[in-house]
């Protein structure tokens, strides 16, 4: 199975909902120029990194992102990975993914599970706990946020379930690019998956970040990378490559959960 993707990296207004959600309107038209199946967009791409407004600006229960993400999804029937968006709830604001599949039926839900302390996310957002698992276009696929790639021991928990694609929505600062290249390869071998990872570019006033979004394959191959300016990723996913490398070398039949 063939499936082709769109990644949307882009700039984000600091602070700026609704700029940015015209935005999001407008690259997902022009990403369907070339008829993706699926599309994924970056962190925290309502809001950006404005935290410190958090409590003025984010979504409640992420209705307004949501609503959005559904009517694009219909409107030009494509399943939207929707990077993530500021989502408050009456336990606290989060930083959530929602994945909507091409009728606009909200099939994914993920709450970044570990806060980076160096951008200040414990201090303004609360942590999820759930793991993050649903089926896109028949694929089982899972999703992490940005700083979660570190964990890769969180990582192989959902892909256990049989994902075969590790989505990464990402706000990654230029200083740590080799970073985020280097472990996003790394998940992408150790978990014999597809990694579809965007980030932004641009800066806000605290950072510069690093582009380079990227989609790698089962063997730890990229096979498409952007650059550090705004740019749609395009790339073809040959699904049939996950099962080859995990029968080639059985990773998973091979692991001893009895050691560790
Ligand atoms: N937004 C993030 O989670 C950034 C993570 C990061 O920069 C890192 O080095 O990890």
């Amino acid at each position: 199975m063939k499936k082709k993707c769109a990644i949307i990296q882009m700039d984000i207004a600091f602070g700026q909902p609704e700029t940015n959600r015209k935005k999001v309107e407008e690259k997902v038209a022009q990403a369907m120029k070339r008829q993706p199946d699926f599309i994924l967009l970056p962190e925290l791409w309502d809001t950006g990194y404005d935290l410190k407004r958090l409590d003025d600006i984010a979504d409640d229960h992420g209705q307004k992102n949501r609503a959005l993400l559904t009517r694009l999804a219909r409107k030009h029937q494509v399943a939207i990975i929707g990077g993530s968006v500021s989502n408050r709830e009456a336990a606290g604001t989060y930083n959530t993914l929602y994945a909507v599949d091409k009728q606009g039926n909200l099939t994914g839900e993920y709450r970044k599970a570990h806060l980076f302390r160096l951008m200040n996310e414990e201090k303004y957002l609360s942590a999820g706990k759930e793991p993050c698992r649903f089926v896109m276009e028949h694929i089982p696929c899972t999703a992490v946020i940005c700083y979660d790639i570190r964990f890769p021991e969180w990582i192989r928990k959902n892909i256990l379930h049989g994902a075969q694609i590790l989505f990464v929505p990402a706000e990654w600062p230029s200083p740590r690019l080799s970073h985020w290249r280097h472990l996003l390869i790394s998940r992408a071998i150790e978990n014999q998956c597809y990694v579809v990872a965007c980030n932004r570019v641009g800066q806000d006033p605290d950072n510069t970040f690093a582009g380079h979004s990227m989609v790698i394959d089962p063997w730890g191959a990229i096979i498409a990378e952007a650059g550090e300016k705004e740019e749609i990723l395009h790339a073809e996913l040959d699904l049939s490559s996950v099962q080859e490398a995990r029968t080639l070398i059985p990773v998973f039949d091979d692991r001893r959960p009895d050691l560790y």
